[in-house]
């Protein structure tokens, strides 16, 4: 697999009122990806879509569905996000691990088609995903606490990209929360090429054409330092 930047606007950010033309703006504006924020208000302290807005958005739009499920029980919604038209399902290690599911978890997001991932909260340690790496499309890496858009990008995070990007240098490394044109180089230098973005892209008075080609420009500059 060679190794491109993917950026992913989070429509948590949209207007839920035109969320097909936000959509498709971002789109129209270079984006590769269209980040789907699942909470349950119960893993994290907010409550935003499920499978049925998918379902609905799918009808206007081709681009990647890529579903964070940030909920308690993703093994439980793996056939209703399928037929609703997800591309991209990734779940979090913290509520499948405990219960020795995550093996399970996997296999069921692959047997249905879709691509899989597994995300860490911040105080959840890299490594807790290293046995499973071989069976996933990306990781995610959340870079504030998962539940709201907005928030500070911890750059604290970074030593867990970089420790994953040195282990697996063609693995698709996603991260998520204050990504920014301040943030983006950290984040592009420690090795992460999968880039979710709600404030900065859906900001008024921004060109998110602009920050969508400056994400991408440095994320190309750094790949040739990742291998060093
Ligand atoms: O997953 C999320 C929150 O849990 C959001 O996708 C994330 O925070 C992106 O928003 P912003 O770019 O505004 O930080």
């Amino acid at each position: 697999m060679s190794i491109k930047p993917i950026i992913c606007p989070s429509l948590l950010s949209s207007d839920f009122s035109f969320l097909a033309r936000d959509a498709n703006y971002m789109l129209d504006c270079g984006a590769d990806w269209l980040h789907m924020d699942v909470m349950d208000g119960h893993f994290v302290p907010n409550l935003t879509i499920g499978a049925p807005v998918i379902k609905s958005l799918r009808k206007h739009t081709k681009g990647h569905l890529d579903c964070h499920l940030m909920v308690t029980n993703p093994e439980l919604m793996i056939e209703d996000f399928k037929s609703a038209g997800a591309d991209s399902i990734t779940f979090h290690i913290e509520v499948t691990e405990e219960r020795g599911i995550t093996n399970q978890v996997i296999k069921k997001i692959k047997d249905a088609g879709m691509q899989v991932a597994i995300s860490v909260k911040p105080k959840t340690p890299i490594e807790s995903i290293f046995p499973y790496i071989d069976q996933l499309d990306f990781v995610l890496i959340m870079t504030v606490e998962p539940g709201f858009g907005g928030q500070s990008f911890m750059k604290d995070m970074m030593p867990k990209v970089k420790l994953l990007r040195q282990k697996y240098p063609n693995l698709n490394i996603q991260v998520d929360g204050g990504l920014d044109p301040n943030t983006i180089d950290e984040a592009a230098q420690a090795g992460a090429n999968v880039i979710v973005a709600g404030s900065a892209l859906f900001k008024p008075n921004q060109d998110p054409k602009d920050t969508i080609k400056l994400f991408k420009d440095v994320i190309n500059k750094n790949i040739p330092n990742w291998s060093q």
